[in-house]
């Protein structure tokens, strides 16, 4: 018999989330069966979507949603053998006993020098989004101009680098002068801390005097409203997120949203880094979650247990 660990919302968040709304349970689990896996927690994802999606999707009282790299340790599913690894939704568990029917497999060629966790990354979800976005939604061609906000996290992180590497003009913001310095690191040609601007629509001008071609929307709101009128004629926009709204107690104006081959090539490469976050302990779940949603992370916030 194996005891679980699992964070489950004790109560639906009113505003900012606190340590308070979080409950840790244990749970005994079932010996899994034929066809079914016991996993481990290796490392779990915390993501902004977990905080708009826990007042839509979840019941207090249910297990916090969620993704994370994990270890098969008993199989009774020839699929899945034990010490596979295999990205998993099961939530902020520290075991799980499934079928193999809801995992993915990290893939068996991965990378011995790519980390695991950018499963949760750059390789993962957040990388495949910045990619799909820049591409399939803004058509991004070289030469244009990029504008990308929460730039120094999972996705913006990926959609400045992957823009340079097209041979494009990106301009970012973030919320701290280190995240601005990181950001020059990595090659964007504009970086300005949007906390500590005087006018939000002056630095953006100033950084792009003739206005943007595409516009990366991780953050939505008053932000977004200010961006608009510097789209340029043709511009698009990849309305990816709205981070800036997600904690609203009551609605402001704004919009609000309801390859990876290619990827470890670019990493191996050198020409894409993917900074991760890491908290250690699944313990600390909630104030890994909490530090993200206000901006701790530079690129993936993830937890190692
Ligand atoms: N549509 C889709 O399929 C997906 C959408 N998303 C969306 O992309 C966005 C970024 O997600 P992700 O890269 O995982 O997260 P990040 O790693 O970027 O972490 C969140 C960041 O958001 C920034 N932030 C927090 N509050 C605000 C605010 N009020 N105004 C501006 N920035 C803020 C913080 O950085 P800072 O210090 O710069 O403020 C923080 O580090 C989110 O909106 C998310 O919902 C993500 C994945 C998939
Ligand atoms: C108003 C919320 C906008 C959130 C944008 C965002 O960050 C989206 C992320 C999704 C993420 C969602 C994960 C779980 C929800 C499952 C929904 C369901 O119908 O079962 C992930 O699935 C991929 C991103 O597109």
């Amino acid at each position: 018999m194996v005891v679980s660990k699992a964070w489950t919302l004790r109560q639906h968040f009113q505003g900012f989330p606190k340590a308070s709304d979080f409950h840790l349970r244990e749970e005994t689990l079932p010996q899994p069966k034929n066809g079914q896996v016991l996993l481990e927690a290796v490392f779990l994802s915390v993501d902004p979507y977990m905080r708009p999606y826990s007042q839509t999707m979840m019941k207090e009282g249910d297990v916090m949603i969620g993704s994370q790299v994990a270890k098969v340790i008993q199989s009774y599913n020839p699929s899945f053998p034990v010490g596979c690894h295999v990205v998993s939704d099961c939530g902020w568990r520290s075991h799980w006993v499934c079928d193999g029917a809801e995992l993915t497999p990290v893939l068996p060629d991965w990378p011995q020098d790519i980390p695991l966790s950018l499963a949760l990354g750059a390789i993962g979800m957040p990388g495949l989004t910045a990619l799909y976005g820049l591409e399939e939604v803004c058509e991004i061609k070289k030469g244009e101009t990029l504008l990308v906000n929460a730039a120094a996290g999972a996705v913006g992180s990926v959609v400045g680098q992957i823009a340079k590497i097209k041979g494009c003009r990106v301009v970012g913001c973030a919320g701290t002068d280190t995240k601005v310095s990181y950001l020059k690191e990595l090659g964007f040609d504009q970086v300005f801390n949007y906390k500590t601007a005087t006018s939000l629509e002056e630095s953006l001008r100033e950084a792009a005097p003739h206005g943007y071609d595409c516009y990366f929307e991780n953050v939505g709101g008053k932000f977004s409203s200010v961006v608009m009128p510097q789209m340029r004629e043709y511009g698009r926009i990849a309305v990816c997120g709205s981070i800036s709204m997600y904690n609203d107690t009551t609605p402001q104006t704004g919009i609000l949203l309801s390859k990876t081959n290619k990827m470890f090539v670019l990493i191996l490469q050198g020409k894409l880094r993917c900074n991760e976050h890491i908290t250690s302990g699944f313990n600390n779940m909630p104030a890994a979650f909490m530090g993200m949603l206000q901006g701790d992370n530079i690129g993936k916030a993830v937890v190692k247990v």
